[in-house]
């Protein structure tokens, strides 16, 4: 037979099976609905019965229509090919993979899902260890319709005379595939060495380094989904968390677990770790640091215990027809003695009660001395601690306090340089008032760590307050995942944690992150030459001690970037030979024979280059063009480009570009990406190595080359 019957032949055999796996898959639902239905006539029942059997027959409902709805969920998830591979094993077997286990009516096997033991083999067999494997095959369906197969015969010599073998190359066609809004999942293609890190052990750290484009982020997906297939028992409980850098990158990347039926699982951004606070403006590059550092603790722990501005600089109490008065610094006196205690001031204001009440006492036997008498201490206290002047006293001068409010009042510089004295300079304190001071501007993503730190600080408000809290913090919720997944009711109850793009948070950001990992196993992914973060000692340190004393530490290294293609890689890797070793450089395997089209202009002839690169790759490729630029230069490259409205075509920041990445690029102005940041060279990096096929750079200038 010709090469295209044979396919023909070959793809009509797999829809054969395609098509019994989803008769039975509709038999699963059908089964699944009708034990809903009956769990639910249960419930019915059970009000016309005696309370004892109500109860047993309401819990048996409950566990009927909870079971139900389960295996409905994972039915129905959004499943891309539901059986994207097969293979053939020496001993003339054969086993179907998918991205879901199913089984017929007898109990056999009609799709094996990829996480299970037995799937193993689809992944790391090669042809010098095939692991009885003859012939591994990729199916490539679009629904429920079989459109291509694609085979890899890994012992040539067991090929029986009844195979055929067709096609080559599956990773290759997946690679040149053009690319959607979302980021798609891996699975029938996931390459050994990333499969590798996919299955590693689930207790403590698992590192996974890798330069752009390595499969980092889809490897870590991946590995959630996989974690949860395995080890549900110990970590579907309490919850998997997902961090990306920005919610337009968790937006990218929302599609990957629920096309692999998982949803149980929280994609946040940096800007909305904490609940009530959508942050996704960003500071410069210098502010950034400052609030990052280290340093800040300090720096917000004094803050936090300074007088809060508008609180009465006097008591002024009578006892027993005689004036008592503290003032000022007595006054503060006692603030200090409260705070030397260490609690957080949101669980000290008995303390801070008991503090002011014994300073009464002692300004009563000062007064009473003078006048030769004495006082009842213990009487003193007892009648004034029930006064109810004393407590409204109280209530304004130990406020309840608020992390957002506490922020707000370090825009005043003189405050500020209190709380920063011996820890930031003079124009740092500049700086950073001038950020807070404008109460109308949205949180920064770098703010939202502050806020979590004083939120630890501070202490939980008092519980019929926290309602307030919230509103003070922002009024929106944090984005969820479309699911709504399982959210433990504490921060530190995750069971693991997934970070991306590791290499940019900030010493202060893994202290908020360390806070929901306390009892968590970690994965977390990075690459240190794509890093924007200027002191990666400090943030090692800050990192380390987030993942606590867990003593099982794996580090992976991924090597080949299947993103973009050699051509576009060899212009990126140029940019940054002097910063990273060649090591740390990984491979392109793809070349497309398009070179990176270098365009440079007059610096007044940007705008119409802009226009006219976007459109001409608007027309070269079928998916998706990232116009990249500075951050301060996005609403002016937007309005550029405005008639030019296509789903297609997305105008990004540089900082906001991390983790994604289009069909073709057009990068605006590469000097001003290295200017902006205090690690300018990364970001071009990040920002040259977006594209998967087609890059054209737009300049003024020729120094960033
Ligand atoms: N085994 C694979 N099969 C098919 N596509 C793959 C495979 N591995 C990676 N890719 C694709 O390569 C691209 C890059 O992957 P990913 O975004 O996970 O890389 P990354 O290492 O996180 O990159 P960066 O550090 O630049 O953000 C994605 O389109 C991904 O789907």
């Amino acid at each position: 037979m010709s090469e295209p019957r044979v396919r023909r032949a070959e793809i009509a055999i797999e829809q054969e099976h395609v098509d019994r796996v989803y008769r039975r898959l509709a038999e699963l639902r059908a089964q699944a609905e009708a034990m809903r239905t009956k769990g639910y006539e249960i419930g019915h029942g059970a009000q016309r019965e005696a309370v004892f059997e109500q109860a047993s027959m309401l819990f048996e409902r409950d566990m009927m229509v909870f079971h139900a709805n389960q295996t409905l969920q994972t039915l129905d998830a959004e499943y891309e090919g539901l059986v994207f591979g097969r293979l053939d094993q020496t001993i003339g077997e054969k086993i179907y993979v998918g991205r879901l286990g199913i089984r017929d009516a007898e109990f056999d096997n009609l799709v094996t899902d990829w996480r299970a033991p037995a799937a193993a083999a689809f992944y790391q067999a090669t042809a010098e260890e095939p692991m009885d494997v003859v012939r591994r095959r990729v199916i490539r369906c679009s629904g429920q319709n079989v459109l291509d197969v694609d085979d890899d015969v890994l012992i040539p010599d067991a090929v029986p005379d009844d195979m055929q073998v067709v096609g080559e190359g599956a990773l290759m066609a997946a690679l040149g595939r053009s690319r959607g809004e979302k980021m798609r999942d891996i699975v029938a293609t996931i390459q050994r060495e990333q499969d590798e890190v996919i299955r590693a052990p689930w207790r403590g750290v698992t590192e996974i380094t890798g330069g752009p484009g390595t499969g980092k982020t889809a490897v870590a997906l991946h590995r959630a989904a996989y974690l949860l297939y395995r080890y549900r028992r110990q970590l579907g409980g309490a919850g998997v968390f997902v961090l990306g850098p920005s919610g337009v990158f968790t937006s990218y990347i929302s599609r990957v677990l629920p096309s692999m039926g998982e949803t149980n699982v929280e994609l946040r951004a940096l800007g909305e770790v904490l609940d009530g606070v959508v942050a996704t403006r960003q500071d410069p590059g210098p502010l950034a640091a400052i609030k990052g550092s280290l340093r800040m603790r300090k720096v917000l722990t004094r803050a936090m215990r300074d007088t809060p501005p508008d609180v009465p600089a006097e008591l002024r109490i009578v006892y027993r027809g005689e004036v008592l008065r503290l003032q000022g610094k007595e006054l503060e006196k006692v603030r200090r003695k409260v705070h030397g205690h260490g609690g957080p001031p949101n669980r000290s204001r008995v303390r801070a009660a008991e503090t002011l009440l014994e300073a009464l006492a002692d300004k009563a036997e000062e007064n009473a001395r003078a006048d030769g008498g004495s006082v009842d201490r213990t009487e003193l206290i007892m009648e004034l601690g029930e006064r109810i002047d004393f407590h409204r006293f109280l209530v304004v001068w130990w406020p309840v306090l608020y992390p957002g409010e506490i922020l707000r009042w370090l825009g005043d510089p003189a405050r500020l340089a209190r709380a920063g004295k011996g820890v930031l300079k003079r124009d740092e304190v500049d700086l950073l008032a001038a950020s807070f001071a404008d109460r109308e501007a949205d949180w920064t993503v770098a703010d939202v760590a502050l806020l979590d730190e004083l939120r630890v600080l501070t202490g939980p408000p008092p519980k019929r307050r926290r309602r307030a809290q919230q509103v003070e913090l922002d009024a929106a919720p944090a984005a969820r995942t479309e699911q709504g997944p399982h959210r433990p009711e504490h921060y530190d109850e995750y069971s693991h944690i997934v970070v991306d793009e590791s290499q940019d948070l900030s010493p202060m950001q893994w202290r908020m992150i360390g806070r929901r990992g306390k009892y968590a196993s970690w994965t977390v992914v990075g690459d240190p030459v794509q890093s924007s973060w200027p002191d990666p000692a400090e943030a090692a340190q800050a990192r380390d001690q987030a993942f606590g004393l867990r003593s099982q530490r794996r580090r992976y290294t991924l090597r080949t970037n299947y993103r973009n293609s050699a051509e576009i890689f060899d212009l990126a890797a140029g940019v940054v030979a002097g910063y990273a070793g060649a090591d740390e450089l990984p491979k392109a395997v793809r070349t497309t024979g398009i070179e990176p089209d270098v365009r440079i202009v007059e610096r007044t002839g940007v705008e119409v280059g802009t226009q006219a690169a976007a459109k001409e790759l608007m027309d070269a490729v079928e998916g998706t063009v990232g116009v990249i630029c500075a951050m301060d230069r996005v609403t002016e490259v937007q309005g550029w480009l405005q008639g030019r409205a296509d789903e297609r075509l997305k105008v990004v920041g540089s900082l906001d570009a991390k983790g994604l990445e289009y069909d073709a690029v057009v990068l605006v102005e590469p000097t001003e990406l290295i200017t902006e940041s205090t690690t300018g060279r990364r970001v071009l990096y990040v920002a040259l190595t977006r594209a998967t096929q087609q890059l054209t750079v737009v300049a003024s200038d020729r120094e960033w080359l």
